[in-house]
């Protein structure tokens, strides 16, 4: 039987219905205010739209970049700035040939290194202690290493200057010495089994978002060089620049050496392969005036540490609507940072991932048991099934193919390293497409509903193609974002 409901039964029946006994000119009084409040409230809702509307047209496009340490992260985010900020990219050129000139001495600290631990494995275990060179690792004898030439040795303790420009070159780029920059040297590298990298604790040169605001402060902002400051500031030579020109002979001497690319070779240091290399251009990096290309730029080493935003404008659709961007880019490293990518997820309209692919020989530097690759793919199915970001659309960047060619035509296989590679050929075209399809598939498999997801091969050294790909992501990510401010009705035209 249907159950009657008496109006006293509603709760806000004594509220809604009109007072008992009322008299025409109360009940006229009454709709009156009704009205009112009616008109009162409506406005109410078409200010609060106007202003939704608003903060929609002023919410600036926001793009995160996500992906492993060393993945190319903030060399995608040098050539937005290179793109959309080019005179404040160039102004912060001085900071970068300190980061440069760090960078050599890091290549030459692992040469210098494996030196040592060659004369350390050469010197026949008969010799008495005493005569052991002091530097000299504690590695045992081998009689098959290459055995370094008098020549060698002098150059080698000609060298060692280099080594103490280093606190120098850490001071110009952080004076304050921050707790996160302070000691922190250079890397220890995770794809050359030299029995001891581990334990030195060397770590690579890392700069906080602090660190990094202040000493390129023009650069983050997108500020443009005012016509008061002073041309190519601190381009001067300094010290650092001095020994650098003065070991510079020496320095491109011992880098052609046939026995020191020998060591090298047999000890798997692949060091054109390692971020920051610039050995192929010792001549003219270690000039006394060198002034830094945007290539050489692009390919200087610093890591992120904490978050980076980059903001810029962009002008779209036939110049007639403005649009302010964000760039965040964070640091990569496994152990406690990631964690800190999860408040950049809300509000997201892009992200752009890159998986670096020629990495499947190496493992993390913060933790030698993991293979590199393995880490992206993991990395990859968490961002890509993390419900936070389930509707932002994803660009896939797989990086490091001009690596990738390079180790394929050393011979190396992938199928050592991915065993469900198979016995598939061995070429760029292959090996590519088949890791990006793995990509594609996880991504298909993983998402928790549709959305817009793009793949590119990228070397995001090479400033050129970078730039046209880049272009076709900035129009694909604002098409989207005016898609959504417009809504439904006005889509039509873009
Ligand atoms: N050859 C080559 N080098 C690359 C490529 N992408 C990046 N690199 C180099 O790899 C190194 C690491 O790149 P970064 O952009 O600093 O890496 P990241 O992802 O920001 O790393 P973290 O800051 O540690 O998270 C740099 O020295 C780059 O020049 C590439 O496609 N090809
Ligand atoms: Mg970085």
């Amino acid at each position: 039987m249907p159950v009657r409901v008496s109006m006293s039964d509603d709760p806000f029946s004594e509220f809604v219905s009109p007072p008992a006994n009322e008299t025409i000119v109360q009940r006229e009084a009454r709709l009156r205010n009704e009205e009112d409040a009616k008109r009162v409230s409506d406005a109410i809702d078409e200010e609060i739209n106007r202003q939704r509307a608003e903060q929609k047209r002023e919410r600036c496009v926001k793009v995160l970049l996500l992906g492993q340490s060393e993945s190319g992260k903030s060399t995608t985010l040098k050539n937005f700035q290179l793109m959309n900020s080019r005179k404040a990219f160039r102004a912060d050129r001085a900071q970068w040939r300190t980061v440069i000139h760090l960078n050599i001495v890091r290549s030459f600290r692992l040469i210098l290194e494996a030196m040592a631990e060659v004369q350390a494995a050469t010197t026949s275990p008969t010799v008495s202690p005493r005569l052991k060179p002091v530097d000299a690792p504690d590695v045992p004898y081998d009689p098959e290493m290459p055995r370094l030439t008098p020549e060698l040795l002098l150059l080698k303790m000609k060298l060692s200057p280099l080594l103490q420009i280093e606190d120098v070159l850490l001071r110009k780029l952080d004076p304050e010495g921050s707790s996160v920059f302070g000691g922190q040297h250079l890397t220890s590298l995770t794809n050359i089994p030299f029995p001891d990298r581990q334990k030195k604790g060397m770590k690579e040169i890392a700069l906080s978002s602090r660190a990094l605001g202040t000493k390129f402060s023009r650069l983050w902002s997108g500020e443009e060089r005012k016509s008061t400051d002073v041309q190519d500031d601190g381009l001067e030579p300094d010290e650092p620049s001095q020994v650098l020109q003065a070991c510079s002979e020496d320095m491109i001497r011992l880098w052609n050496d046939p026995i020191v690319r020998k060591l090298l070779e047999r000890e798997k240091l692949r060091l054109e392969e390692l971020p920051g290399f610039y050995l192929d251009s010792l001549d003219r990096v270690t000039e006394l005036r060198y002034m830094p290309t945007d290539e050489d730029i692009v390919r200087a080493r610093i890591k992120t540490l904490g978050v980076t935003e980059y903001r810029f404008t962009v002008k779209a659709v036939g110049n007639t609507i403005s649009r302010d961007w964000r760039i965040y880019d964070v640091g990569g490293q496994r152990s406690c940072v990631r964690a800190a990518w999860v408040p950049f997820f809300d509000d997201m309209d892009a992200i752009i991932f890159l998986a670096p692919i020629s990495c499947f020989d190496q493992v993390l530097e913060e933790d030698p048991s993991v293979n590199r690759l393995e880490d992206s793919v993991l990395l990859w199915k968490s961002i890509i099934s993390n419900p936070l970001l389930a509707k932002t659309n994803i660009i896939l960047f797989l990086n490091k193919c001009d690596i990738l060619q390079r180790k394929l035509a050393a011979g190396i296989k992938l199928a050592k390293y991915i065993v469900s590679y198979g016995d598939r050929p061995n070429d760029f075209e292959s090996t590519s497409t088949y890791l990006r399809r793995k990509f594609a598939q996880i991504h298909k498999d993983h998402s928790p509903q549709k959305r817009g997801f793009y793949s590119h091969f990228t070397s995001v050294v090479d400033i050129e193609a970078t730039t046209k790909i880049l272009l076709d992501v900035q129009e694909m990510v604002l098409r989207a974002n005016l898609r959504d401010l417009l809504g439904d009705k006005d889509r039509g035209y873009l």
